[in-house]
Order: C-alpha cells, then structure tokens, then sequence
C-alpha cells in the first residue's frame, strides 16, 4: 500500500490564489495590505526564507517591506522600529523572524507587536484568545496543517490526534487547534513514555520536534493522516538535502495520506502568512473577513 501525497505546493498555490483575490477586491476600495518582516542578522537561510516571501507577498498584490538590522542591534533599536511598524496605518502585518541573537529578549520584542498586526499569532495575547476559542491570529504553520487536514477529512471531531512536539511556535497552537475541531488530542514530546504506542493511537498524527526522519512507518496506524512539520537540513552522500521529522518511505507504506518533505507544510506557512495579512488588514479596515483563510 501506498498513501496519498498532499500536495502543500499545490494546495499553497491555491490558497495565495484566494489571497490574490481578496487583495484585489480590496484594492477597488484604495486598500492595499501590507506586511513588514524583521530579520536581525545574517542567518543566510533566513534571508533566503525572508527574500521568497517577500516575493509572494509582491506576487498577492500586497505591500512588502524588509527591515534588516545588524545582528549586535540592541533590543531598544528593535523595540523602537516595532513601534514605528505599530504605528504605520500602511502596516497591517508584522513578522520578527525567529530566533533572534541571544542578547535580546525574544518574549519581549514579541509582546511588543500590536496584536492586530502580530501575523505570526506569538503574542500572548494571541495565544489567550486561540486558548480560550476566541477570534485570534492564528500560527502560520498550525492553521496550514489544519487547512490541509479539513481538505483531507472534512470533520476531524472525535479523531485521535496526536501532536508530537510542544513548541510555541506550531505543537501548542496545534494541539489547541485540534481540540477546536473536537479531536481527542495528546501533546506527545521527548518525555513521553512509550512514545511509539502513543503514535500507534493517532488517526492523525502531526511531527514537530525538529529531529530527522525520528518517526518510522512501524509507528504510525494503517491509514492515519500524517503531516510532517520538521524541515531537516541533513547530509546525504556529501549533499546536503531536506527531510521531515517522518521517515517518509517507511511512513508512505502505512500511513493514508502524508504531506512530503519539502512541499508539504512549508509552502503553505508562507500562504498562510499572506492569509493572515489579508486577515488583519480586513479587521483593521472594518471589513468582512476573507472566507476559507481563517479559522
Ligand atoms: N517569526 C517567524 N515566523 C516563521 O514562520 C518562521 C520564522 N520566524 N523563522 C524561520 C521559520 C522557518 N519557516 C519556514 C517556512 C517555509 C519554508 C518552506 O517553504 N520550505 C520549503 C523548502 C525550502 C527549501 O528548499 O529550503 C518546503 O518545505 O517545501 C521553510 C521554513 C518559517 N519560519
């Protein structure tokens, strides 16, 4: 047996497509979304992340800004760039890439983001109002992950779900995520005891721990729904290439459906900040929001 690829590439492209056109409708009014993206230092795979989605937030018709800085910035540089972002009516999205240098207070830099214009759905406030079922901007990864899920299932209530990782940034807002769609969800992570077993118990099972190819197909139910988060760079016969936290060709044996590595999550995080930006600029202008592109 063989499970079905999802396509995130495919299914990315058709989200930027709604994007596209709700930035259209909203440029007859004289709107035009904007997102502004933050990158401290000189990360090389960072600034090749930041320069595809600057690329993709220009291709939506939306405005694009990037602001680099210096990596021994001080906190109070970027605190106060974050202040003028804030207070930019132009700006409907902000995104401070992740990690920062050491010597800043993530957490806070984080906490300092407008909320409406927090796209990456970090701050606390964020945080609360997705715990709690409230409107929220949601994580870009999680709300992908979900999206490829309904298109998959449909319902996902009374589904096993399994949220291997419990991380801010995807595991949590996944695994509340879930329990939205009234799934039985278990946080799993590297305390876990029998962490196979608990594998073996999902219909859905979601991988974000960051660790090559940890999860083999001998872990994972004939038929599950497998989306892989991780995005591995290993070396491989002195190339370097990209793998999941799934052993794919084991997992591709049982499992129903399986999102690849790459072309799986990763293009539709980068959707989905688009969405998000459309999201906030609708509510910051008093319009209805987007259909299909939130929660
Ligand atoms: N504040 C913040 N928000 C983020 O969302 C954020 C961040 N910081 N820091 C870095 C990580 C990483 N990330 C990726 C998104 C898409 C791909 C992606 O599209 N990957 C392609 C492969 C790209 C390649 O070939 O290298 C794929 O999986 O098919 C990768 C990585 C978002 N991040």
């Amino acid at each position: 047996m063989s499970a079905d690829l999802i396509d995130g590439k495919a299914f990315s492209s058709r989200v930027r497509g709604l994007v596209a056109a709700g930035v259209a409708e909203l440029s007859q009014q004289g709107i035009v979304p904007g997102l502004a993206v933050v990158l401290v230092g000189e990360d090389p795979a960072s600034e090749v992340y930041v320069r595809n989605k600057g690329i993709q937030t220009r291709e939506a018709g939306m405005n694009s800004w990037e602001h680099k800085l210096p990596a021994e910035a001080s906190q109070a540089a970027l605190m106060s760039l974050i202040a003028e972002l804030n207070a930019d009516p132009a700006v409907h999205g902000i995104l401070v890439q992740l990690p920062l240098p050491k010597h800043i207070d993530a957490e806070a830099v984080i906490n300092a983001i407008d909320p409406a214009k927090d796209v990456d759905g970090f701050h606390i406030l964020n945080v609360g109002l997705l715990g709690t079922g409230q409107k929220a901007m949601v994580p870009c990864t999680p709300l992908g992950c979900l999206m490829m899920l309904r298109d998959r299932l449909g319902d996902l209530s009374g589904l096993n779900a399994v949220v291997v990782g419990r991380s801010n940034i995807v595991g949590k807002p996944m695994a509340q995520l879930l329990l939205g769609e009234s799934c039985t969800v278990t946080i799993a992570h590297s305390r876990t005891k029998d962490l196979p077993a608990v594998c073996r118990s999902a219909d859905i099972l979601v991988a974000a721990v960051g660790r090559p190819r940890m999860i083999p197909g001998d872990w994972i139910k004939t038929g599950a729904t497998v989306i892989d988060v991780g995005i591995n760079r290993i070396e491989d016969g002195g190339r370097t290439r990209l793998v999941g936290d799934v052993d794919f060709d084991s997992a591709v044996e049982v499992a129903g459906a399986i999102t690849p590595v790459p072309g799986g999550v990763g293009p539709m995080t980068i959707a989905c900040l688009l969405a998000n930006t459309l999201t906030a600029c609708c509510r910051a202008n008093g319009l209805p929001e987007p259909e299909g592109l939130t929660v």
